[in-house]
């Protein structure tokens, strides 16, 4: 008989049909005689809330994983908005910089510039080859805000595929977190005596292409089925290397598309609430983007769609939106431009530079103030309070993760707006009481996107992944708000909905590759919507209810439990 178990994430709704777990192989002795299952989950979690700094949380959570990835993923789905800024940013954040020091256990594939011209034997050494169905591949060379990290940046590919596995069901077995070592630029860990990676700096770009193109292939051979996405590459090598890609190989870069979803998906939401109290249309909104990376000008891309689907012509979008770099207004006449800022130079100002946010402010009056520009504060109480003058409803996002390097904090953002702003941030903060109801933050992280949009794109096998289907899983995101969600005001959904919100992402993005006849996987096409779906949640991995007797017998029986 199926177990029919209430999964965490559904209230009910939605009921999972889980096989019978083999039996259990007790050894007596070997266990405590009273070990529970379920009072082994609460004995968990209060060992997980006994810890005093965010860091040990990580660790102890590193280890229930590598322990008992069953225990761990359903407390994960069960506590979310508890486990995200542990097992993510912030706090992979501080994992990653100390990650030499508090280093256990391998966990992921290590290429190195080393291994050029060998690539294909160092991937013939993973044990899953069959198995594998996404990767996030990181060089380390720009890791959240925090700079160059070199090999430290394994923890995010970690972490991002643990919420593949929790948000969208992806099968542990089938994710391969890489993180490749060109080196690093930074001196600190090359002077490091624990530091893990190459003690040189960074070759140049040359070299590294060279190798991406025999890594991409290796990867390509070695594993058929496989979506790469790739993660925190410093903005040059991010263009350059989607651009190469793209076309060859189904990947994808997360901090260019997959933030530009999720912003793109927020800004919707919160562009018709601006607009409904502004009275303006929403063609009419001026977005100024503080921060011109491949974050800020990957959202400013996504955003054209915004205007593109209200009716202005590519070049009447491009003209909503301005850039803001270190040096200040971004326009054509300043002198020489990196090339993924050209696009969105503007063409209308030829002035002297514009340095100061105050003044840029003062003259772009934007409606929308975004922040990708790593730098802490830097909407300072002046700014958020010129944007709340301009606007009844200003949208402010600041996006730079970690939390330490946001652009301004949810309680300033509330305060210096008498609670009127449009906010979400990129990682989390919490929710504050204000004149006697509660604001809520939206929290525009492309966490919301990733496993969704990888889901979509493994299940129909699509060769490639398409500007279509990442502007799918946006339209997705921005239409799957509750109507409860819309009376509290959220931008997003909240988080406990994830596996819900990705089935319905996964769909659309099946959909779009299938317009654009990327899709491998062709008898989806004969589905109806709500059989796709169904489909899709049927393909999803569920935890199991596991005797804990059983997993630490077969511990004891040294039976390697162990799973990404
Ligand atoms: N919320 C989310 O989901 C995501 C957030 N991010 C965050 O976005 C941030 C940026 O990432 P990325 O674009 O790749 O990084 P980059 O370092 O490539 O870009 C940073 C940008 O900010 C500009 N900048 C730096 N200092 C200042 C300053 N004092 N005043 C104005 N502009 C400044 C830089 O200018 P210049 O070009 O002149 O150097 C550059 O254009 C990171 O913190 C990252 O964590 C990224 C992806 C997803
Ligand atoms: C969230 C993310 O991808 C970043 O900050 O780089
Ligand atoms: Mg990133």
């Amino acid at each position: 008989m199926p177990i029919v178990l209430t999964p965490y994430w559904s209230n009910g709704v939605q009921k999972l049909k889980m096989a019978p777990m083999p039996p259990p192989r007790p050894k007596h002795g070997l266990t405590p005689p009273t070990l529970d299952d379920e009072v082994h989950a609460a004995r968990c979690m209060q060992q997980l809330r006994s810890k005093d700094k965010d860091i040990e949380k990580y660790i102890y959570l590193s280890m229930l994983k590598e322990q008992d990835h069953h225990m761990f993923y359903r407390l994960c789905l069960q506590h979310m908005s508890e486990f995200t800024p542990i097992i993510y940013t912030p706090t992979v954040g501080q994992a990653c910089q100390e990650y030499s020091h508090n280093y256990r256990r391998p966990e992921g594939l290590f290429v190195s510039i080393k291994d050029k011209g060998k690539i294909k034997s160092v991937l013939r050494a993973w044990p899953k080859i069959d198995e594998a169905r996404i990767s996030v591949v990181t060089d380390g060379s720009r890791i959240l805000g925090l700079g160059d990290l070199g090999i430290n940046g394994m923890p995010i590919s970690i972490g991002k595929l643990s919420l593949y596995v929790a948000g969208a069901g992806i099968r542990p077995e089938s994710t391969i977190p890489i993180c490749l070592d060109f080196g690093t630029n930074t001196q600190k860990y090359l002077d490091d005596p624990l530091y893990l990676g190459l003690r040189k700096k960074r070759v140049a770009t040359t070299e590294m292409t060279e190798f991406m193109d025999e890594f991409m292939l290796e990867m390509s051979v070695a594993f058929p089925k496989l979506l790469v996405q790739f993660e925190d590459f410093s903005t040059d090598h991010a263009f350059l290397y989607l651009e190469r890609y793209r076309n060859q190989y189904p990947v994808f870069n997360d901090d260019i598309q997959g933030t530009g979803a999720v912003v793109l998906s927020g800004f919707i939401n919160a562009a018709r609430l601006s607009s409904a109290a502004s009275g303006r249309p929403l063609t009419s909104h001026r977005v100024l983007f503080f921060g011109a990376g491949s974050a800020g000008v990957g959202v400013a891309m996504q955003l054209m769609s915004f205007f593109t689907l209200e009716g202005l012509s590519e070049q009447e979008a491009r003209e909503r939106i301005w850039l803001v770099d270190s040096q200040g207004l971004v326009y054509t006449a300043r002198g020489e431009l990196a090339e993924h800022k050209r696009y969105f130079a503007r063409r209308d100002y030829t002035g002297p530079p514009i340095k100061d946010l105050l003044d840029v402010l003062e003259y772009v009056k934007p409606t929308a103030l975004m922040g990708l520009s790593t730098t802490s504060g830097a909407f300072t109480q002046a700014a958020i309070q010129t944007m709340a003058a301009l606007n009844p409803l200003p949208i402010i996002f600041p996006l730079s993760n970690p939390v330490a390097l946001s652009e301004c904090t949810f309680a300033d953002a509330v305060r210096h707006t008498d609670g009127k702003v449009l906010f979400a941030s990129g990682s989390p903060f919490h929710a504050l009481p204000w004149q006697g109801t509660t604001r809520y933050p939206g929290q525009g992280n492309n966490m919301y996107i990733f496993p969704g949009l990888g889901l979509g794109a493994i299940l129909a096998r699509c060769a490639s992944v398409t500007d279509a289907m990442v502007e799918a899983s946006s339209l997705g995101l921005a239409n799957s708000l509750t109507p409860e969600e819309v009376e509290m005001g959220l931008l997003y959904p909240q988080i406990e909905r994830i596996r819900e919100i990705s089935a319905q992402i996964a769909v659309a993005v099946i959909r779009a590759a299938q317009e654009a006849a990327v899709d491998r996987h062709t008898d989806l096409r004969a589905m109806s919507d709500k059989e796709l779906l169904a489909f899709v949640n049927g393909k999803m991995w569920n935890p199991s209810v596991r005797p804990a007797l059983s997993t630490l017998a077969e511990r004891a029986d040294g039976v390697l439990l162990s799973q990404y």
